[in-house]
């Protein structure tokens, strides 16, 4: 394992040791799907996790969101146990999931009447506030068969964001876009990003996006941390950045740790 990464302060997320195992029924035995994994992602971190299919990538952001137990390590997120830190953690998909009996405006209300961390009074002002970061505002009485992909998943990128968690964990949540539509989603999320400072933590298969958007990437090989890298791109970051030498080296680089 190679590490360039600086080291993180303590706050957003901390793995120490993590091992998860799942029954296999085939053999009967178990699966050893993430061993040995040690990570801290610190407050207003951007983390993309990257790695062959099926390596554990999405089981770890499972972990993070006390989805899946760990077989044995320590996890903390926000300070607390994952299961107790729900209130503190969004969690996005590739598909947005949408309400489809719901508004735009209803579908971001909603995720913070799940949470219930945000008093009733507040929860209309601050679903139109996200709405129109994402510039979503004039759909807000819009249901989401009347959206298109990149639409639907700016409504769930407002309503992830309007709960306000300080840990964001992303799986390919702008996979299903086209090239053009990703880019403007990504610039939107980037200001939200910015100007909020939460944690993330993004699983990606595209490593021009990994390191367009984030800090550090960690790249998983066979249930371990075989990489990871500080993104050494200033921001903001063009969509020039990408034909630079310096970051087709990188990714490069990455693709053949990958491969
Ligand atoms: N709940 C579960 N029970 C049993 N096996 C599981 C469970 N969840 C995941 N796995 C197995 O763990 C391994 C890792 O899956 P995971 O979804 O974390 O990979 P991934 O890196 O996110 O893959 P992809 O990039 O294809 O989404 C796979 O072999 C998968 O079948």
């Amino acid at each position: 394992m190679s590490t360039y990464a600086s080291t993180p302060t303590l706050a957003g997320a901390q793995i120490r040791d993590l091992t998860v195992e799942f029954p296999d029924p085939t053999t009967g035995g178990s699966n050893v799907v993430l061993r040995g994994i040690d990570l801290d992602v610190a407050a207003g971190e951007f983390v993309a996790l990257i790695g062959r299919s099926g390596c554990g990538k999405t089981t770890l952001l499972n972990v993070l969101a006390g989805l899946v137990r760990p077989t044995s390590g320590e996890v903390t997120v926000a300070g607390l146990a994952p299961a107790q830190a729900r209130s503190e953690i969004g969690y996005m998909f590739a598909r947005d999931a949408l309400l489809p009996w719901r508004t735009a405006l209803g579908n971001v209300e909603y995720g913070m009447e799940l949470h219930r961390k945000v008093p009733r009074s507040e929860r209309r002002t601050r679903a139109t506030r996200y709405l129109e970061r994402v510039h979503m505002g004039h759909a807000a009485k819009q249901w989401p068969w009347q959206l298109s992909q990149g639409m639907r998943q700016r409504v769930a990128l407002a309503r992830t964001w309007a709960l306000e968690p300080q840990v964001l964990l992303m799986d390919e949540p702008f996979a299903a876009l086209d090239a053009q539509t990703r880019m403007s989603v990504h610039a939107e999320f980037l200001d939200v990003w910015e100007s909020s400072k939460k944690s993330v933590v993004f699983v990606t298969h595209d490593l021009t996006e990994a390191l367009q958007l984030a800090d550090r990437v960690v790249l998983l090989s066979d249930g371990r941390i075989a990489e990871d890298i500080t993104v050494p791109f200033a921001r903001p970051r063009t969509a020039e950045l990408s034909t630079t030498p310096e970051f087709q080296e990188l990714r490069r680089h990455l693709i053949e740790q990958i491969f």
